[in-house]
C-alpha cells in the first residue's frame, strides 16, 4: 500500500461563518508553518480550485500520493497505488451536495532540497464555487485568496474551457488583484487550466500538448473580436506569468456515478490513469517545482503565515467592492445611468427656468416649476427600460428624489441671490441710517446741541464711507472677505433694529386700517362700545 505511511490530515485554515465571513485559524497555521525544520523553507504552493462537485479534492489525493513516494519514500515506479487501495486525503464524496468548505491545508509538509534551496511543498484545496450557500463574495474570496497564496492555481473545468469559466476568472483573479499592492508585475504565477471529462481527443488529444492547443484557440486575440473579448483576454494573460492547459479524458462510469466507489484504481479508466501519471509529476516532480514568490521574492514558510494573516484583513475590511452577479452588475449599472438621465434633464430643464442667464423667479413659482421638472425627470426613470425589477430599482429611484431635491436646493438659493432687494439691502441700511443721522444732525444743530450733531455727522461719514467701500469691493470683486463682513454688518444692523421698528410700523398701520375698515362696516353710529355689543350679541337692541 502506497499511502499506508500516510500520516496527515487536512487542516481547515480558512473558515467560513454563518454570515459570510471568513475566519483564519492562526494557531493551526502557526503550527504548521512554523516548526523549526520548515519555517525558514521557501514554500512552494499548490492549490486546486474551480466549481463544486468537479473531483478537486479526488484529485488532489493522487497528488498526496505521489508526494508521499517521491518526497517521503523517495520511490515513485508505483506511485499510484495499489488496485483495491480505497482513496484518502483530503476528503472527497460522491453526490450532488458540496462538501469542501473554506481553504484546508495539508498537515505534512514536504520538504525537497533544489539548487542549494530548501524547499517546503504545501498542498491546497478549495472550497468549491457557485453551490447554492455561497455569495458571489465568498467564491471570489476563496479563489483571489488561494491563487494570490499558491505558486500553482490549478483552475478545474469540466468538459471545456467555457467564456463564462473564463469571465469568473476574470472577476476572482482582479478581486485577487485588488487586495495587492500594484508593483507593475505580473501578480500571480503559474494558472494550469485543468478540463476534466475532456470528450473531443479526436480534435486535441490528451495531455498538455492538446489542453494548450485548446488554451491558445481560447486566449487567442484578433482585431476582429469584440472589444469586451479581447479585454477579457488582456486582463488574464496580464495577471499570470504562465498559463498552461491539461486535458483530462473521463475516469469512467463507476467514478462519477456509483455512490460506493472508494476511489480504488482498479475502477478507473486506463486512460484516466495514464493521464495522471502524466499531469501529476508535470507540476509535482522536483524539476517542475516552482517557488512561491510576491512581488519577485522567494517566499519562505514564516513569511507565508504573515501574508495570509494580513490577506485575510483586507478581505475582512469594507472597503472592498462586493463583487456582484451578473444580473446585480448589470442591473445596477442601467438603473445608474436612468438616474444619470432623469438627474441631467432636471438639470437641464431647470436651468432654462431659472438658470444663471433667468431673471429672479418668485419662491412659489420657482416651487411649482420644480415640481413639474420632478415629475418629468422621475416619470424619465421609472419608463427606462432597466433589469432587475420594481423593487431593485426602488432604491435608486429614491437616491434620485433625494439628489433632485438637494439641486433643487442650489437652484433655490442662486434664485434668492437674484433678488435684487436682497442685494440692496446693505447700501438700503447704510443710506437710511446716513439719512436718519442727517436728519438728527439737522434737529441737534438747529436746537443748538452741536456736540450731538457733530457726532451724527461723524455717523453719516462712516455710513457713507462703509457704503464707498461696499461699493468697491461689489465692482471689483477683491476684498471680498470685507464685504461679507460689511454684508453681516448691515444684516445685523437690519434684524436688530430696523425690522423691528418696521414690522411695528407695519402692524400699526395694519390695525389702524383694520378698525377703521370695522368701523365704516358697523355704520360708524352709537359709539364704539355700542356698536360693539351690539355686534357681540348677534342682534340689534332697541335703545
Ligand atoms: N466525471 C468525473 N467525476 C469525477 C472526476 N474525478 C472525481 N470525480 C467524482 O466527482 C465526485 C466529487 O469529487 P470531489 O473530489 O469530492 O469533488 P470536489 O470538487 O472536491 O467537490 P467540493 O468539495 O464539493 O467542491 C466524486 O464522486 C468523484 O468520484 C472526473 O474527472 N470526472
Ligand atoms: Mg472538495
Amino acid at each position: 500500500m502506497t499511502d499506508s505511511g500516510m500520516t496527515g490530515r487536512a487542516l481547515q485554515i480558512i473558515k467560513t461563518t454563518d454570515d459570510h465571513k471568513f475566519e483564519l485559524d492562526e494557531d493551526l497555521l502557526t503550527q504548521v508553518l512554523m516548526q523549526d525544520e520548515i519555517k525558514d523553507r521557501f514554500v512552494v504552493v499548490i492549490s486546486v480550485a474551480g466549481a463544486f462537485r468537479k473531483g478537486k479534492s479526488f484529485l488532489l489525493d493522487f497528488f498526496l500520493r505521489y508526494m508521499h513516494s517521491r518526497y517521503i519514500k523517495h520511490e515513485i515506479t508505483d506511485w499510484l497505488g495499489g488496485e483495491d487501495e480505497p482513496l484518502e486525503g483530503f476528503s472527497w464524496r460522491g453526490g450532488s451536495e458540496r462538501d469542501t468548505t473554506g481553504i484546508l491545508m495539508w498537515s505534512e509538509i514536504f520538504l525537497y532540497e533544489k539548487n542549494k534551496d530548501k524547499l517546503a511543498i504545501i498542498l491546497l484545496d478549495t472550497q468549491g464555487a457557485f453551490d447554492s450557500q455561497s455569495t458571489v463574495r465568498d467564491c471570489a474570496t476563496v479563489f483571489a485568496l488561494s491563487t494570490m497564496l499558491s505558486s500553482v492555481q490549478i483552475y478545474n473545468l469540466t468538459q471545456n474551457i467555457q467564456e463564462d469559466d473564463l469571465q469568473h476568472l476574470q472577476l476572482f483573479t482582479d478581486y485577487g488583484r485588488l487586495a495587492l499592492a500594484d508593483t507593475g508585475k505580473k501578480p500571480f504565477q503559474r494558472l494550469q487550466f485543468l478540463v476534466r471529462d475532456w470528450s473531443y481527443p479526436y480534435e486535441a488529444e490528451f495531455g498538455a500538448i492538446g489542453g494548450d492547443a485548446v488554451l491558445k484557440r481560447r486566449l487567442e486575440i484578433s482585431d476582429k473580436q469584440h472589444p469586451e473579448l479581447q479585454s477579457l483576454r488582456k486582463h488574464i494573460s496580464s495577471c499570470f506569468s504562465e498559463i498552461a492547459c491539461f486535458l483530462m479524458p473521463h475516469p469512467g462510469l463507476e467514478v462519477a456515478t456509483n455512490p460506493n466507489f472508494d476511489g480504488r484504481v482498479r475502477s478507473i479508466t486506463p486512460e484516466f490513469k495514464q493521464s495522471l501519471r502524466t499531469l501529476v509529476p508535470m507540476i509535482l516532480a522536483p524539476d517542475n517545482l516552482i517557488l512561491k514568490e510576491i512581488s519577485g521574492q522567494k517566499v519562505r514558510a514564516k513569511e507565508l503565515v504573515q501574508y495570509f494573516k494580513s490577506y485575510i484583513t483586507i478581505y475582512d475590511e469594507n472597503d472592498m467592492p462586493e463583487p456582484k452577479s451578473m444580473l446585480a452588475a448589470t442591473a445596477e449599472a442601467n438603473n445608474l445611468t436612468a438616474v444619470a438621465e432623469a438627474k441631467s434633464l432636471y438639470q437641464h430643464q431647470m436651468d432654462e427656468v431659472c438658470g444663471g442667464t433667468r431673471p429672479y423667479l418668485s419662491s412659489g413659482h420657482l416651487e411649482a416649476e420644480h415640481l413639474r421638472v420632478k415629475d418629468k425627470a422621475i416619470f424619465l426613470f421609472v419608463s427606462k427600460r432597466k433589469m432587475g425589477g420594481e423593487e431593485f430599482s426602488e432604491k435608486y429611484r429614491e437616491q434620485l428624489e433625494i439628489d433632485i431635491e438637494e439641486s433643487f436646493g442650489n437652484f433655490k438659493s442662486h434664485n434668492e441671490n437674484k433678488n435684487i432687494f436682497k442685494a440692496a439691502r446693505t447700501p438700503a441700511v447704510f443710506l437710511v441710517v446716513a439719512i436718519a443721522f442727517y436728519i438728527l444732525s439737522g434737529i441737534f444743530g438747529l436746537v443748538g446741541l452741536y456736540t450731538f450733531a457733530n457726532f451724527a455727522n461723524l455717523i453719516i461719514g462712516v455710513s457713507l464711507v462703509t457704503l464707498a467701500m461696499w461699493a468697491y469691493v461689489r465692482y471689483s470683486g477683491e476684498m471680498s472677505e470685507i464685504g461679507v463682513r460689511i454684508d453681516e454688518l448691515a444684516n445685523v444692523m437690519w434684524e436688530s433694529f430696523m425690522k423691528p421698528i418696521y414690522q411695528g410700523c407695519m402692524e400699526k398701520s395694519i390695525q389702524h386700517v383694520a378698525t377703521v375698515a370695522t368701523e365704516q362696516a358697523l355704520g360708524g353710529g352709537g359709539g364704539r362700545s355700542g356698536s360693539a355689543s351690539q355686534a357681540m350679541n348677534g342682534k340689534i337692541k332697541k335703545s
